[in-house]
């Protein structure tokens, strides 16, 4: 990805001071998503990162993983997997527990959505703490398949997502197209 796509990218991502609590800065993605040609850029480059990694199965985390995770498997020809908020999916799930910059959570994926042989890229749109993707990489060994990667718009170096997510990679890349 070139510096100016970096650029446009940061240019659409608009921080929030105190959201939704005190003391966090929210980066909100709204504006990027509301521009085709930076949305389309995004899309681009996280699907090249899921081809590049052999990935056959695209994990998307609910809610603003969706939004770029659906058209990302489409871009690159694979299929997409949900991972929901507890309570959501109707099926037999797998669940896991895990916490948040701002409070705590639980997500779950359907037991059947991933098998032996499958290898997951993850998308989300930002890794701050990191909870939220080590959880979906526990979801999707459990679920029986392989990690590919997992591939952010953002990372909040500050916050030290990288570090504890790096054991439960092992050894998969964590690609974020922007650092602050
Ligand atoms: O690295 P972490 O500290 O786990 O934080 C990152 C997660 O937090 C946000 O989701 P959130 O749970 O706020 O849900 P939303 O997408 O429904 O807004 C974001 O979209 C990531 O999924
Ligand atoms: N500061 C932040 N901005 C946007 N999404 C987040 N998820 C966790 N922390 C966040």
């Amino acid at each position: 990805m070139t510096t100016s796509t970096q650029d446009l990218l940061l240019s659409r991502i608009r921080d929030v001071p105190d959201h939704p609590q005190p003391g966090v800065v929210f980066k909100d993605i709204t504006p990027l998503l509301a521009d085709p040609v930076a949305f389309t850029a995004l899309t681009d480059a996280l699907a090249e990162l899921c081809v590049r990694c052999g990935a056959t199965k695209i994990v998307g985390l609910e809610a603003r993983g969706f939004i770029l995770a659906a058209p990302v498997a489409v871009r690159a020809g694979l299929g997409f997997i949900p991972v929901r908020k507890a309570g959501k999916l109707p099926g037999a799930t797998l669940s896991q527990a895990y916490e948040l910059e701002y409070g705590t959570a639980e997500i779950e994926i359907h037991a059947e959505d991933l098998a032996d042989g499958d290898r997951v890229m993850v998308i989300d749109d930002v890794l701050a703490t990191g909870g939220t993707a080590e959880a979906s990489l526990e979801l999707i060994r459990r679920a029986g398949a392989q990690v590919a990667g997992v591939a952010v718009l953002m990372e909040l170096g500050f916050l030290g997502g990288r570090g504890r997510l790096e054991p439960a990679l092992r050894g998969a890349p964590l690609d974020a197209l922007i650092t602050v």
